[in-house]
């Protein structure tokens, strides 16, 4: 089997890693200057443990994919709508697994015409350190729901090395994805309108008494949804990528456009249809914002 993974960044370059000791792996990549970099040097996993992996996937710029491969996606959500009319002309028998964080891709990839279309939610922490080096900042599980299609053709990480590259095969690709949005909510605009690292949230008593807060406030607007989600949850995920810097601080830090909206402001809007308002979380929202409009004008 034969995969591609377009977008180059955190964790494309890990999921790509994992998967390159087991299959033969396509990066598509945005710069051609990381194209000859990867196809020069290869692709360095630091591990958990300091030792590091290194992979030899082929990386391109060209938007291309074979025939019989599987396709991953792991761009930014606000990077999405360059290659969805490249995803739309793809064969339809081509499956597409999409590992965005946030809820408005859903929807839009719903209107794709492949057969075989799956989403993700990972858990684990990467960080990319430069065009060829990957940092493995948690182990977490990679959570996987088949939207439609065979569940057979998205097998590919089954065989992965499951110590350090956890999957899990969930039902339900818009519960899975509401869930994580919550998790990311908490930790995702605190990590980055803090700047701190994902650990200190529950390592400090102000932040972690604010988390508490936040889940009173959620869960009186989703009673049903979060039934099953519990406080320990948010704490665990806090811990388990405690040396991670959240994707959303990376943007801030990066002066990059961050996920908020379609995170935080998925999250605000879906309380709103059904009359609550998230005053704690509108906050981090807004401060985001300005932080986004801080680095617009630098
Ligand atoms: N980082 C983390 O720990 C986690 C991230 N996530 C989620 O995973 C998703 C990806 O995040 P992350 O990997 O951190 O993001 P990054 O910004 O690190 O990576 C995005 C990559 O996409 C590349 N890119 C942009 N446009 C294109 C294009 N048209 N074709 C090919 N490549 C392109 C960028 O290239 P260039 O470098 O040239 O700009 C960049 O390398 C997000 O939704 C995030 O929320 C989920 C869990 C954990
Ligand atoms: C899992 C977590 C919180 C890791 O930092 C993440 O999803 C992110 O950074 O966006």
């Amino acid at each position: 089997m034969e995969v591609v993974v377009i977008g180059a960044g955190a964790v494309g370059m890990l999921v790509a890693s994992f998967l390159n000791e087991k299959f033969r792996v396509t990066l598509v990549v945005r710069r051609e200057e990381q194209a000859c970099k990867i196809n020069q040097n290869g692709l360095t996993r630091i591990n958990i443990d300091q030792t590091t992996s290194k992979t030899n996937p082929i990386a391109t710029t060209k938007l291309q994919v074979p025939e019989k491969a599987v396709v991953l996606v792991a761009l930014k959500y606000g990077q999405l709508h360059e290659v969805y009319p490249f995803l739309k002309e793809m064969n339809n028998e081509t499956p597409i697994l999409f590992l965005q964080n946030g809820l408005s891709h859903y929807e839009e990839a719903l209107h794709l015409p492949q057969e075989h279309l799956a989403f993700s939610s990972c858990q684990f922490g990467a960080q990319k350190e430069n065009d060829t080096t990957v940092v493995h900042r948690g182990i977490g599980t990679l959570k996987l729901a088949v939207e439609r299609g065979s569940k057979d053709t998205f097998v590919l990480f089954i065989d992965i090395n499951q110590e350090r590259f956890p999957v899990e095969y969930m039902k339900d690709a818009e519960q899975m994805l509401f869930d994580k949005a919550l998790l990311n909510s908490f930790i995702n605009p605190l990590t980055a309108i803090l700047n701190v690292k994902n650990g200190f949230l529950v390592e400090n008593a102000s932040t972690l008494q604010l988390l508490e807060q936040m889940y009173e406030e959620l869960k009186s607007a989703f009673p049903l949804e979060m039934n099953q989600f519990t406080f320990e949850e948010v704490k665990k995920l806090c811990k388990k990528t405690a040396q991670n810097t959240s994707s959303m601080l990376a943007d801030i830090s990066n002066q990059r456009i961050t996920e908020v909206d379609t995170i935080v402001g998925a999250i605000i809007k879906k309380a709103s249809m059904k009359g609550h308002q998230l005053p704690i979380l509108k906050t981090l929202y807004s401060l985001v914002k300005a932080l986004e409009e801080r680095s617009e004008k630098m």
